[in-house]
């Protein structure tokens, strides 16, 4: 079993019967799913919510069944990857694009739990660039404004055209050489008119599931 499979099972510990569990997107969760649509076909009563059209099909496939906001009052728990964690548990999303629905679910949800291997663990976030997602309307002075905040920004392309994240939106992946202060950049981007979200998500993990040196499993937790 790979890192990615040892830990995105584990997570699927946490999911008990009658829950609403926040999908997240990603090659990592995607073993938390796969499990799930495992426990889920041996009797587990579940309801998902998806973070992405991606993981909306992959549980489609697994015949998990899922909700809608309109249909819950709250999400019990959320799973997802992530791109960096840093020793305070916080942490970089959206290399895959999904950071904005990944957000909502996460800040929506009871508990937040995130898999990761072990290269995702970091002294302080920021080797990963940031992405900032923007709406398509005036992104090039929405550009010059995130430059104004001592930011590298470039516009996520595929095959020579912006990425579209589900949302229709754009995104920036932002270079930034060591980020010290993630809770003032967080809102600080998030001013900038123009910009619908960035991925750094500060305070919100209950617990990072990984592996040590010695790959075992870790559960780290915030006291
Ligand atoms: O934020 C994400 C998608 O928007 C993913 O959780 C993050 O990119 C980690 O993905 P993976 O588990 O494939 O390394």
């Amino acid at each position: 079993m790979n890192e990615k499979q040892i830990v995105g099972e584990k997570a699927a510990e946490y999911v008990k019967d009658g829950m609403i569990v926040g999908l997240g997107t990603g090659s990592t969760v995607f073993y938390t799913i796969k499990k799930l649509g495992e426990m889920v076909n041996q009797g587990l009563s579940i309801k998902g919510i998806p973070t992405s059209i991606q993981t909306e099909t992959l549980a489609r496939e697994l015949k998990i069944p899922l909700v809608n906001f309109s249909e819950v009052d709250c999400i019990d728990v959320a799973i997802d990857g992530a791109d960096e964690i840093d020793s305070d548990l916080n942490l970089i999303k959206g290399g895959g694009g999904a950071l904005l629905r990944e957000k909502i679910i996460a800040k929506a949800a009871n508990t937040f739990i995130v898999v990761a291997d072990s290269t995702k663990i970091v002294e302080s976030l920021g080797s990963f660039p940031l992405p900032v997602e923007v709406v398509p309307f005036g992104y090039e002075m929405t550009k010059k404004q995130i430059i104004q905040l001592g930011i590298e920004p470039t516009l996520r392309q595929v095959n020579n055209h912006p990425y579209k994240t589900d949302n229709g939106n754009y995104i920036f992946d932002c270079e930034i050489s060591s980020i010290f202060h993630a809770s003032e950049l967080e809102k600080g981007l998030n001013m900038i008119p123009g910009v619908v979200e960035n991925g750094l998500f500060v305070k919100m993990v209950d617990a990072v599931i990984t592996l040590d040196s010695k790959k075992d499993i870790v559960i780290k937790k915030i006291n």
